[in-house]
Order: structure tokens, then C-alpha cells, then sequence
């Protein structure tokens, strides 16, 4: 039987929407009411599970929740209903420049995210020049990171997540902000995480980078799950969705 790494279940997640936002604590007495707000479900009922070791992939339009459902399968966001239980340690590779402290150099940021993703500053050391070689942002590593581009935020940050030996790792859309030879890298290291029985779950906008890694596919639209499975039907169902120029 497939063992599973990550099992969504019955997922929702709601976002407080403000129509009318009270501005001040008089305003909010003289118009005797609270600010006008309406649920907006961003993930509905979404259920599926990712096999132990595969490199699974979403897909989906613009704001169809693949990054919602990233952050609450990286524990930043908590679905209001359903569940999502994983076995083993999530590292999650997320919008550029998260988990960043700006004031603080590159360097230190390893400390500080190694340190929040369980490592001990022992482990930290053991690791941290393959971190800095990998990151490859040169002398600026000892610079704060509010001076880094977004493509070295994006470099340090990905050295991070590989580094602290994730069972799961969660990406989302950070190659496209990577240069080729970057991507080269990241994608070597995909493979060596899956040689070695890991999970990858990433997030991308390239059908063909889902199609070159991605075992399995999962497709959103609007909040809710519409396939989910076998990568060159997803994505066949996905782009068949999507209106062509002229159509
Ligand atoms: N913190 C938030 N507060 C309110 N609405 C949010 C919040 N985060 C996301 N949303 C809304 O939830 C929906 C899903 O957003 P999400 O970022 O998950 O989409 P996505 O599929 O990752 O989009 P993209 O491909 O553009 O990155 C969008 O309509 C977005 O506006």
C-alpha cells in the first residue's frame, strides 16, 4: 500500500473580507454598529493525499487558493474546517522573503530560521557553510537582507529549507524568481530529495516544470478541488479550462 506524507482532508479556509471599516473608536460609536465584513472561502471542502516521496504539484488560475492551501499545509494558516495531518518535518519555501528578519544579515537569518525550523545552533553549524555555498549570494551574506535582490532572498531562503533535511517540503513558485543556472541547482536538488524518499510539494504557474518534475497534480479553481491525480490529465483539464485568445 502507498504509504501517504500528507492527507488533506475535507480542508476549508475562510478570509475575513471589511466592506465598511470603522477608521476610528468614534466613528464606530456614532454609526453604532461594528465594520460590515462577509466570509470569503478561499479553499472549499478541499480533500486529497500526497504518496510518501512523491514531487506533487498544484495548479490552478490566479487566486484559485494554491497558496492557501501551501500555508496551511505549512502550518502559517489554520483551516477553519477539515483537517490536514503529515508525517514528519515541514520545511516550507514560501513568498520571497518570509521567515526574513530584514535588519538582520544573511547569516544571521539561518541562525534565526534554523532555530524555528528545530535546528539546534549546533546543527546549524554543521550545516552552515553548504547553506552560505548554496545561497551563492557571495560577500553579501554578511549584509542585512533588506540589501539582497529578490532573486538572493529567494537563493538563501531555498538553502535553508533544503538544508535542515526536510521529510516535506513545501514550494511555492520560487523558481521563477531564480536564474537559470539557479534553477539547474534547485532542480538537482529535487531530485536528490526524492532519491532519498522525501516529499516535495510545489506550487507553479509553468505547466512544463509540472510536467518535468511533478508525479502527481492537483488543480483548483476558485477554492475547490477539480482534479486531482495523474499529471498529464490535470493538466490537460486545467489548460482545457482555460479560455484561449480568440475563442
Ligand atoms: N490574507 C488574506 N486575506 C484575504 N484574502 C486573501 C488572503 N490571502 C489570500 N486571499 C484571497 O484568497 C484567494 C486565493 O488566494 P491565493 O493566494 O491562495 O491564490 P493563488 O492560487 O496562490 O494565486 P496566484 O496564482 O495569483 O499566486 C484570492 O482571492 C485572494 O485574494
Amino acid at each position: 500500500m502507498t504509504e501517504i506524507a500528507v492527507h488533506v482532508d475535507h480542508v476549508s479556509k475562510s478570509f475575513r473580507m471589511y466592506y465598511e471599516r470603522n477608521q476610528t473608536l468614534k466613528a464606530a460609536i456614532m454609526r453604532r454598529r461594528t465594520s460590515v465584513h462577509e466570509d470569503f472561502w478561499a479553499l472549499k471542502d478541499v480533500s486529497f493525499d500526497v504518496p510518501k516521496g512523491s514531487t506533487f504539484g498544484l495548479i490552478g488560475s490566479n487566486g484559485s487558493g494554491k497558496s492557501t492551501l501551501l500555508k496551511c499545509l505549512a502550518n502559517i494558516y489554520y483551516p477553519n474546517k477539515g483537517t490536514i495531518s503529515h508525517t514528519g518535518r515541514v520545511a516550507a519555501m514560501l513568498e520571497v522573503g518570509s521567515g526574513f528578519h530584514s535588519e538582520l544579515s544573511g547569516r544571521e537569518n539561518i541562525y534565526l530560521n534554523g532555530s524555528i525550523l528545530g535546528m539546534s545552533k549546533k546543527q546549524v553549524e554543521a550545516k552552515i557553510d553548504e547553506i552560505v555555498d548554496f545561497a551563492g549570494v557571495g560577500q553579501f551574506i554578511d549584509q542585512p537582507v533588506k540589501n539582497y535582490s529578490s532573486g538572493m532572498y529567494v537563493r538563501l531562503g531555498f538553502a535553508i529549507s533544503i538544508n535542515v533535511d526536510p521529510d516535506i517540503l513545501v514550494v511555492d513558485e520560487v523558481l521563477s524568481v531564480g536564474d537559470a543556472e539557479f534553477q539547474e541547482r534547485c532542480f538537482e536538488r529535487f531530485g536528490a530529495l526524492k532519491e532519498a524518499g522525501k516529499t516535495v510539494i510545489l506550487v507553479s504557474h509553468s505547466t512544463e516544470t509540472v510536467r518535468n518534475m511533478c508525479d502527481q497534480a492537483a488543480w483548483i479553481n476558485k477554492g475547490e478541488l477539480m482534479q486531482v491525480g495523474d499529471v498529464d490529465s490535470t493538466i490537460k483539464a486545467y489548460l482545457d479550462s482555460v479560455p484561449h485568445d480568440g475563442q
